[in-house]
């Protein structure tokens, strides 16, 4: 079974504003709320590519009965463990340029995060684990990195995709994939990663710290995949950008639908980088049938 751990779930609020003016009133012409946050992305997208995850974390108050409603009726399934506080929402605001204000996660008690710690403790070596997103507050930023260790005896491989100090500590903990976009792993090593050497030679670095996979997603510049043996690059399909948010949840879900089948990373990393540019040209997350159109347009390469 492939577990999704989102600690800090969301409404994504959706806002469409013609020319946003800060400071100054502003009509929305159309809006959405939809079930958000990293690691529940991932379960929406292995759900609609036909795979079956769990999602677990930590949910709470009106928003949280939101977001579980949502998830029931798309019949994916949820193990949360509830929290006092209203899950937070967070405002993708679209205009003549696309602004992101991420809310703030509710309070988490100790009891709560042990509850979290005993639904991990029952994973095994068939299952796979992936970590995404912010860490709430309330929990130590070293909270991944921490998770790693307690489940390392079971066998379950780690994917992580997370970013800043989160990022930085979890690394420690060797992961069996991480998923850093260019800029995250750029702030990692405190570089600008800009060109396809710069991915190579600091994606590399992480492989020589003893995570086995790498992928580093580029936006719009497609995804380059690092192993010991080798350096493969994923090409962004053409089309019209819809939606760059979950872009990279999708890369990793579309991934993990493939590698969780077959094994074989380069069909799952081309399935990945098709779901990828799929939710990008897509108003929500990417379906199966946009996905199954997009993967001819992907040839993945040696570099
Ligand atoms: N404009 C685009 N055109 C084509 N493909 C895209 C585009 N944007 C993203 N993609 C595909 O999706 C993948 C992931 O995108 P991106 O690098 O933006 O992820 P991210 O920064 O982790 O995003 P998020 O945190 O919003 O999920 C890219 O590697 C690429 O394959
Ligand atoms: O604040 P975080 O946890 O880093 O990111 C949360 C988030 O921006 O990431 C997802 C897209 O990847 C959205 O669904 C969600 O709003």
């Amino acid at each position: 079974m492939i577990y999704t751990l989102t600690l800090n779930p969301a409404i994504d609020y959706f806002l469409q504003v013609d020319h946003f003016k800060a400071g100054e009133l502003n009509h929305v012409k159309a809006d959405r709320k939809m079930a958000g946050g990293k690691g529940i992305n991932v379960s929406r997208v292995l759900q609609h590519l036909g795979l079956v995850s769990k999602c677990l974390g930590f949910i709470g108050g009106f928003t949280g009965e939101f977001i579980k409603g949502k998830l029931a009726e798309e019949g994916i399934e949820t193990d949360f463990v509830p929290v006092d506080g209203d899950t937070r929402i967070n405002v993708k605001l679209k205009s003549d340029s696309e602004t992101e204000i991420n809310g703030v996660a509710p309070q988490i008690t100790d009891a709560q995060l042990e509850a979290l710690f005993g639904k991990l403790s029952k994973l095994t070596d068939t299952d796979i684990l992936v970590l995404s997103g912010s860490v709430p507050g309330t929990l130590p930023v070293t909270i991944y990195k921490d998770i790693i260790e307690k489940v390392s005896g079971s066998g379950v491989k780690v994917v992580a995709d997370t970013s800043g100090e989160a990022f930085k500590k979890v690394v420690t903990a060797k992961p069996f994939l991480v998923k850093p976009n260019h800029h995250e792993l750029g702030e990692y090593f405190g570089v600008t990663v800009e060109s396809f050497d710069d991915v190579k030679k600091y994606g590399k670095k992480l492989v020589d710290q003893g995570i086995e996979h790498v992928i580093v997603s580029m936006g719009g510049k497609g995804a380059v995949y690092i192993d010991k043996d080798q350096y493969l690059f994923a090409p962004p399909a053409k089309g019209i950008l819809k939606n760059s948010v979950g872009a990279g949840d999708s890369l990793v879900g579309g991934f993990l639908s493939e590698y969780a089948i077959s094994g074989d990373f380069r069909k799952a990393f081309r399935k990945g980088a098709a779901s990828g540019s799929a939710t990008a040209f897509s108003v929500d997350l990417c379906t199966k049938e946009k996905v199954e159109e997009i993967l001819p347009q992907i040839t993945v390469t040696n570099i």
